[in-house]
């Protein structure tokens, strides 16, 4: 048996985020965002489960931090729900929402865990979507204000901010429609995109400029794309996917400017920054929050969509796909640390989202034995630890998720859970993969 040691501080956390986790949708002052009007919609959302209720954790937060501290787990990532704190978006701040966030901050410093606490988790205020969302660049400059209130009040006990989860996903939400707000308007998706970067640059502007302690950094959706063929065309779609889900976000940030080849594959829909903007973008950031569960293969694709590519799910022999279709090639991680370390500057590195859903089978009183998940994220631990082997500077891992929660289009269905939540009674049980995961932490390794 080979073990395969963690470096010493390394940080082994859980993630969750607000509209997936925690209900109280319209409870204590908060006020409706894009994604309670999505679920709200008929039709958008399997089974129409919504996040009203979900896993109760507005009021079960202190019980879930308990677990947390019993399976020995160091970091937790959440996230803001920005319609706690500006209920209408801009003007008058809630301080029932402050306050929540506050206790939430205060049961993780009693238990030893660190906050990572991301700003944008999807879920804008319906308020601003009323005035464009993210299509209007005046949302940058409420993000901003949002962001200046949760530094000012909680900024001295957060090691971790990231601004924005998965910026890409919020510019899907223009263009495929299974996301809120559930547009498919390709002429303001790639503004969405400006803004959503412009966004963050000026909120680590005004970290950098309240001298806060701590962190700050951006989660991206980075997946691994392979080209289905070496054929010109697959290896252009590929360039391509990887552009709009890469490098859209990574470039600006890390290089001050756009992709070149998908500024041009666009032309008059591609993002127009403004005087200013691409410096704003890229004011230095001190780590890059890195979500990965799996590997595509790309082709080109003459119908497919705006890119002219398709990708499906690449699974390495011996691994089956996920419930959620979803290829497993841990080398797929491997390669996304290396192009980070050789590409982008080997910036310090969270794994902020790995883990999958399974097919759970909980016997008589709700333990399940997820064999298939210990298998995954054991897999990609080795992945992750080969990667610092070589020289990566990863600097800690969040399992994907902390508790079973909302899957957004999808509902409840898929389970990606360490812990498993019973819906019904809201008890959570934890898998075998908690007890499995509180013994790699207690190791600080794992072992082939
Ligand atoms: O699908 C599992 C998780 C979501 O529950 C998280 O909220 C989100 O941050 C997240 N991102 C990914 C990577 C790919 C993806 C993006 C958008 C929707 C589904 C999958 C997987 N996940």
């Amino acid at each position: 048996m080979i073990v395969k040691a963690f470096p010493q501080d390394f940080v082994w956390g859980v993630s969750t985020s607000a509209y997936q986790v925690e209900g109280a949708w319209n409870e204590d002052g908060k006020g409706e965002s894009i994604w309670d009007r999505f679920c709200h919609t008929p039709y958008r959302i399997a089974n129409g489960d919504t996040g009203d209720i979900a896993c109760d954790h507005y009021h079960r937060m202190p019980e879930d931090v308990a677990l947390m501290k019993e399976l020995g787990v160091k970091g937790y990532r959440f996230s803001i729900a920005w319609t706690r704190i500006f209920p209408d978006g801009k003007g008058k701040v809630n301080p029932k929402g402050l306050d929540f966030y506050d206790r939430l901050v205060d049961e993780l410093g009693k238990a030893g865990i660190l906050a990572n606490a991301t700003l944008n988790h999807w879920d804008l205020p319906q308020a601003l979507q009323d005035l464009g969302g993210w299509a209007n660049r005046d949302t940058t400059d409420r993000f901003a204000e949002y962001a200046r209130v949760m530094f000012d009040r909680l900024g001295d006990r957060v090691a971790l901010w990231a601004t924005h989860n998965e910026p890409v996903v919020v510019t899907s939400g223009y263009l495929g429609g299974s996301m809120a707000p559930g547009l498919a308007d390709a002429s303001v998706a790639y503004r969405v995109a400006h803004h959503l970067n412009l966004a963050h640059g000026k909120a680590v502007q005004v970290f950098r400029q309240g001298g806060y302690p701590g962190k700050i950094g951006i989660v991206l959706d980075l997946q691994n794309y392979i080209p289905e063929s070496d054929s010109e065309a697959d290896v252009l779609a590929t360039q391509r996917m990887l552009d709009h889900s890469h490098h859209l976000f990574l470039d600006p940030i890390f290089k001050r400017q756009y992709p070149q080849g998908l500024m041009e594959w666009l032309g008059t829909i591609a993002p127009q920054p403004q005087e200013g903007d691409m410096e704003i973008i890229s004011t230095p950031i001190d780590f890059l929050g890195l979500n990965y569960y799996f590997t595509l293969k790309v082709r080109y694709e003459p119908w497919g969509g705006l890119l002219k590519a398709a990708a499906r799910p690449f699974s390495a022999p011996m691994w089956s796909q996920t419930e959620m279709g979803w290829g497993v090639h841990p080398e797929g991680l491997t390669a996304i640390l290396l192009k980070l370390r050789n590409h982008y500057g080997n910036p310090d590195i969270y794994i902020t989202e790995n883990g999958t859903a399974a097919p759970d089978q909980p016997d008589e009183h709700g333990f399940v034995q997820d064999r298939e998940r210990i298998a995954y994220l054991r897999r990609h631990l080795i992945a992750a630890h080969d990667a610092i082997q070589q020289g990566v500077n990863l600097r800690g891992y969040f399992v994907w998720s902390f508790m079973d929660n909302f899957e957004w289009a999808l509902g409840y269905r898929p389970r990606f859970g360490i812990v498993r939540v019973d819906y019904a009674t809201q008890k959570r049980i934890p898998k075998l993969s908690a007890y499995w995961y509180r013994e790699v932490i207690r190791q600080n390794a794992v072992w082939e």
